[in-house]
């Protein structure tokens, strides 16, 4: 989607020379202002709005006062150093984080202006609108027709079997699948490869034809052909949905995003488009991550 040149230091092997660990100036938490974020964190037409949101786990705070914008059918990658809070932020979008006992959310999330924590709301359809796509493929142990039937049937979506057989043709061909898998649908889902298999999860999530879908390092545990489709595909859903993507990949998040959002220490320090990023970010810590300072 975006070609960025920009050479993304930490993700170039150089095998013979030894890596020499760059220190940060000054320490992280003293340029970072607690509700500041740099760049264009705002749309004009946000599918969610996200306002002043904090997670604590216990008395810890994981998410620091961030307010966002998602606009519609954009691809927005979230990036930052392990444990700076992309996942519990991903999670809050469609109360994922609801079955952790001792996570609490604060502030105001929206989406199309609704509440999302709005304790009358019903999670089952939220999450049906919201659909999650995770790190590790997790196909259930029943055939290709099954996995993808699943949230359809459970939804109502189709009342007879014809309807049913064609939302299934539908999701598997626009997860890129389909040819690979129509004379086996009745196989055993554990039987397919890894990439083959969160491909059937991304079919899985889109039968209940969500508007927005959530990725929680969606490549991590595939080889990079199987990774390389996945990305294709997320350029081809862009068209329909709305898509969040946590990565540890810059060029990944080079590659599929259009904005990308840089979190450190709980807080999101820039967000900006993808290009800007990794070309001249605004902040002095997206700077060092981006070059490989750390991370
Ligand atoms: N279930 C939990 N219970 C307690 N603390 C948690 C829980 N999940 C996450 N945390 C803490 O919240 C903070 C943010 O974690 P989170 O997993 O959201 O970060 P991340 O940026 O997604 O990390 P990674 O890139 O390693 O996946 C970390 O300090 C983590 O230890």
């Amino acid at each position: 989607m975006n070609s960025v040149n920009t050479t993304i230091a930490s993700e170039v092997s150089q095998p013979d020379e030894v890596a020499v660990p760059v220190q940060e100036s000054k320490p992280a938490e003293t340029i970072i202002e607690e509700g500041k974020t740099v760049g264009k964190p705002f749309s004009d037409d946000p599918k969610f709005k996200l306002r002043d949101v904090e997670v604590f786990y216990g008395d810890s705070p994981a998410i620091k006062k961030i307010s966002l914008d998602i606009g519609r059918n954009e691809v927005i990658a979230f990036i930052g150093p392990s444990g700076c809070g992309k996942s519990t932020f991903l999670r809050c979008l469609n109360r994922m984080n609801d079955s952790i006992d001792i996570c609490r959310v604060k502030g105001s999330l929206k989406l199309d202006d609704h509440d999302i924590y709005d304790p009358k709301r019903d999670v089952v359809e939220l999450r049906a609108r919201v659909g999650m796509v995770f790190q590790k493929p997790n196909p259930f142990p029943k055939s290709i027709y099954d996995n993808v039937a699943y949230g359809p049937r459970i939804h109502g979506l189709a009342n007879r079997k014809s309807d049913l057989d064609e939302i299934v043709e539908t999701s598997l061909r626009k997860a890129g699948l389909w040819d690979e898998v129509k004379d086996r649908l009745d196989a055993n889902a554990t039987g397919m490869s890894g990439g083959q298999q969160q491909r059937l999860c991304i079919a899985r999530a889109i039968a209940v034809s969500p508007e927005v879908v959530l990725m929680d390092e969606p490549c991590s545990a595939l080889d990079p052909i199987a990774t390389a489709k996945v990305e294709e595909l997320i350029a081809e859903l862009s068209e329909s949905y709305t898509i969040v993507i946590v990565t540890h990949s810059m060029q990944q998040a080079a590659r599929v995003s259009h904005r990308t959002a840089y979190f450190h220490l709980g807080h999101l320090v820039e967000v900006n488009e993808t290009n800007k990023v990794f070309t001249s970010p605004e902040h002095e810590l997206t700077e060092s991550y981006i070059t490989g300072r750390f991370g």
